[in-house]
């Protein structure tokens, strides 16, 4: 299948050549093969040496020995040769257990540029060689149980083809023959045991809760465990990054848009396969109909000129035949997780205004425009909804501009319904439905960044998200609960729509409303990029969520989505929402933290001792705080002064602190100042209770971050586990910003520019006063607003070390020009009191090679830095 070559092509090319001169080319790359024994095959060794023996160019022949023996390599040989050149595509079977080696891993690269030197040559002289070559790379292609290693090298091979006029011509085709094998692949993942593990959780409360429950889910090696081994997950992570890594180097040789531009038929074949393959298309790709769809793509090759930028409309005509047939041969069940779609994911994002906006207006037009059939519609929008949620280097702009689209098209949909009479059956508001998901799933995800920029919050705020959700048609009702629940809770916070919740599934008839529709859930099941699972090639995936961090950003990303966007897991919205300030004053309200306490009696009247205490009346607090002393050393009482490099004083009212308890000893020397335990305050009596209850959850939260970071970072899940930060060390600390300060002075009171010192550090604020303030890259303090039932999260000058300058330390600072009081509650989390951290060899890696750090025992630093930073 496939496009052929055109023959004024192949005239053009044999044009200027004389045959003996190709000979000479072919004798020629045939020495180059027998000066290198390696890239023979045993296997090849017998017809190798018969074609050497004929075409040795020191032997004397007649023009008419020479003539036949050009034909003959022609006809006979040239595909031998070509045979014998691809058989080295992938190393022989002896040396694969070596080939992770450096000096194997050297050798492959040098063979395989030899490999694709020796194949540019025969081209240029043979050109009918190219077509040859693609046949027989066609046969030769990995089988599904050839190992990992014999696979990524071949597939290096075939993707190093994709250069210059060779490119042009089969580098498109080669490139749909991977795609082919990703798919093949892909379908043979079990991810049943997967998603069986997982079938029943929310859609936002996955991975990292797991984490602690159930070691053996993620085990030591991390989300690799997943797959309980399973070969073909192996084999697709490994061929992944070899495709990504081939994307990016064609982007970066301008090489993505030009061969989409010379060469659109063969493109078409490559986006075809590439989007069968997104939608995972096990009934279609096996099925029947491949040659109907081949003929379509030769017809839209063949009556396309060539144009910039026409590439997306060829994609929109094959996706949506795609879309159509794989409905018609594949019914919902058969539908199942893939990976294969993150290859477009990452192309999108190697351009995202070109690429990644075509895709998403693309997808958009597919779902808004009437064309196609209401189920393909329904996967073009649920494709657009998971696109722009993950998607984080698509701008708040076009997110807005596509929500645009999708919201005016409900609002459209809703103006139909007139009928008062009408009794309402969701099945027949599928689309809807799915479209309404869409837009509160996107906007879980990026609703901040919108809220962010002025002129896109006034856009979305013209939205008619109120008319649509209280329409009687009663999306909140149909939509999976965990998406309504969090888009409502971010949509109040932002002010953009207010609707209690509670309302909403008192009924129990809301989930057979949701279930009504779509065969089997379909609304819950559908979010095609959601987590990436696949470990090696995830680093692409991260990457790509780093553009997230838009370090000279003007406001700090939410602390949710950034950790989401470093693991590329659901965001853990519930465990967030569950740790909670203790000096909340609106208690009351907050179901979450009751949960918490629910089942703790103890705990339970915690809330008659709390609401004693008057938070808004300095004399109240003052005398509960000044009652505590919870510091194992006196010189930690006092207030701080510093920072040397602002000059700006810490915090006046600076609060006791509490440590992690050290006995007598237990470190030594290093140790000594620290030893000791906290001592608690008599009132409030629940004091003690409620802050361990309110450390270790501060420390699990905590080791849990610390652990995706981890595994974000290309390390082991427990890479912090052990010596490092197996038995972390803590602080928490409380602490009061005054007011009673003539005005003029209290800009300069507060807490002046610093790290933290540690890992982690969640600051947990007053919801209603701004004084925290971060700075960013371009030297511009910025506030972190405090965001009702978020902490703060600073990263420490140990993170900094350990991932050898990767993650930064924030400098932050605390500027109190309220006219109110202000609290915080800083937890931080550090390595083990006595580690030694220095950068570990894997960030190492991925820094330059270079250790940019000293190695720091955690203990010395932390002591050196209170007994600077605090006044004895
Ligand atoms: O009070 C705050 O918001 C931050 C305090 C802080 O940065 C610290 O104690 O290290
Ligand atoms: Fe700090």
């Amino acid at each position: 299948m496939g496009a052929e070559l055109r023959r004024d092509d192949m005239e053009v090319a044999y044009e200027g050549f004389s045959d003996s001169w190709r000979f000479e080319m072919i004798a020629r790359v045939l020495q180059s093969v027998r000066m290198d024994p390696f890239l023979v095959d045993l296997r090849d060794k017998e017809q190798y040496d018969f074609i050497v023996d004929i075409v040795d160019p020191t032997k004397k022949r007649s023009l008419d020995d020479e003539a036949l023996l050009v034909a003959a390599v022609a006809d006979q040989f040239l595909r031998e040769s070509l045979q014998m050149l691809v058989n080295n595509f992938a190393p022989p079977g002896p040396l694969i257990p070596f080939i992770e080696q450096d000096r194997w891993l050297r050798r492959k690269k040098e063979i395989h540029s030899q490999l694709h030197e020796s194949l540019k040559l025969i081209s240029e002289t043979v050109p009918l060689a190219t077509r040859i070559l693609k046949d027989i790379i066609d046969k030769s292609m990995p089988k599904l149980y050839d190992n990992k290693a014999k696979m990524v090298s071949f597939v290096e091979c075939m993707l190093g083809l994709d250069t210059d006029r060779m490119g042009d011509l089969i580098g498109a085709l080669l490139l749909a023959k991977i795609v082919d094998l990703l798919t093949e692949l892909d379908v043979n993942i079990t991810w049943e045991d997967i998603l069986q593990e997982e079938h029943n959780k929310g859609i936002f409360d996955m991975e990292l809760e797991d984490l602690d429950e159930d070691e053996d889910i993620l085990g030591h090696e991390g989300t690799m465990a997943l797959f309980g081994g399973n070969a073909c997950a192996e084999k697709l992570d490994g061929l992944m990054v070899v495709m990504c890594e081939h994307l990016k180097s064609c982007q970066e040789r301008g090489r993505l848009l030009q061969v989409r531009t010379i060469c659109p038929k063969l493109c078409n074949e490559f986006f075809a396969r590439l989007i069968r393959s997104c939608l995972g298309i096990r009934g279609y790709y096996y099925g029947t109909d491949l040659d109907g769809c081949t003929a379509t793509w030769r017809f839209i090759a063949q009556n396309y000129s060539v144009e910039a930028g026409m590439e997306f409309e060829n994609l929109k005509i094959i996706f949506r035949t795609s879309v159509l047939k794989l409905f018609r041969c594949c019914p919902f069940c058969d539908f199942f997780h893939c990976n294969l779609q993150f290859i477009m994911f990452y192309a999108c994002s190697l351009d995202p205004e070109i690429y990644g906006l075509q895709f998403a207006l693309f997808l958009t037009d597919l779902f808004t425009k009437k064309d196609d059939d209401v189920i393909s519609r329904m996967s073009a929008v649920s494709y657009v909804g998971s696109f722009l949620s993950r998607a984080r280097f698509i701008s708040a702009s076009i997110v807005v501009t596509i929500l645009k689209k999708l919201v005016d098209w409900c609002v459209a949909y809703c103006d139909l319904q007139k009928d008062e009479n009408t009794v309402i059956k969701p099945v027949n508001h599928q689309l809807f439905y799915a479209s309404c998901q869409a837009v509160m799933y996107i906007l879980c995800f990026r609703l901040r960044s919108i809220m962010d920029r002025p002129k896109l919050k006034n856009d979305i705020s013209e939205m008619s998200f109120g008319y649509i959700l209280t329409h009687k048609l009663q999306p909140l009702k149909v939509c999976l609960p965990a998406i309504v629940n969090e888009f409502l809770r971010q949509a109040k916070a932002a002010g953009l729509y207010n609707s209690s919740p509670k309302w909403i599934f008192e009924d129990a008839v809301e989930s057979d409303l949701s279930k009504a529709f779509g065969g089997i859930n379909r609304l819950d099941m559908f979010f095609p990029f959601d987590p990436y699972m696949l470990k090696e090639s995830d680093r692409f995936v991260y990457l790509i969520s780093m553009l997230v961090l838009d370090s000279t950003s003007s406001s700090i990303p939410l602390f949710d989505y950034f950790l989401h966007a470093y693991l590329y897991m659901r965001p853990n919205f519930k465990f967030w929402s569950k740790v909670k300030t203790t000096y909340s004053d609106n208690y009351d309200d907050d179901d979450e933290l009751r949960d918490l306490d629910d089942d703790d009696d103890e705990l339970g009247d915690v809330d008659a001792d709390h609401v004693e205490i008057d938070i808004n009346s300095d004399d109240d607090l003052e005398y509960s705080l000044n009652k505590m002393s919870i510091t194992p050393h006196r010189t930690f009482y006092h207030p701080m002064t510093l920072n040397n490099a602002t000059g700006l004083s810490m915090p006046a009212k600076i609060r006791p602190s509490c440590y992690t308890p050290i006995k007598p000893g237990k470190y030594g020397d290093l140790g000594k100042p620290m030893e000791g335990s906290n001592l608690w305050p008599e009132y409030p009596s629940k004091f003690e209770g409620l802050l361990e209850n309110y450390v270790n959850q501060c420390r699990d939260l905590s080791r849990k971050i610390m652990r995706g970071i981890a595994l974000a970072l290309g390390g082991k899940v427990d890479a912090f586990e052990g010596k490092t930060a197996g038995d972390p060390f803590w602080v928490l600390r409380l602490i009061g910003y005054p007011v009673d300060i003539p005005e003029e002075q209290r800009t300069d009171t507060g807490c002046g520019a610093h790290t933290d010192y540690g890992f982690l550090t969640l600051v947990n604020q007053d919801d209603d006063i701004c004084a925290l303030e971060v700075q960013n890259q371009c030297g511009e303090w910025i506030h972190a607003k405090p965001i009702p039932g978020t902490f703060v999260c600073n990263i420490g000058d140990m993170l900094k070390v350990w991932s050898n300058g990767i993650y930064l330390p924030t400098l932050h600072r605390v500027v109190n020009n309220s006219p109110r009081y202000r609290v915080s509650v800083a937890f931080f989390y550090e390595s083990n009191f006595d580690a030694a951290i220095e950068p570990v060899d894997f960030c190492r890696a991925k820094t330059g090679g270079v250790a940019k750090y000293d190695k720091v025992v955690y203990g010395k630093h932390l002591v050196q830095k209170v007994q600077t930073n605090f006044v004895m």
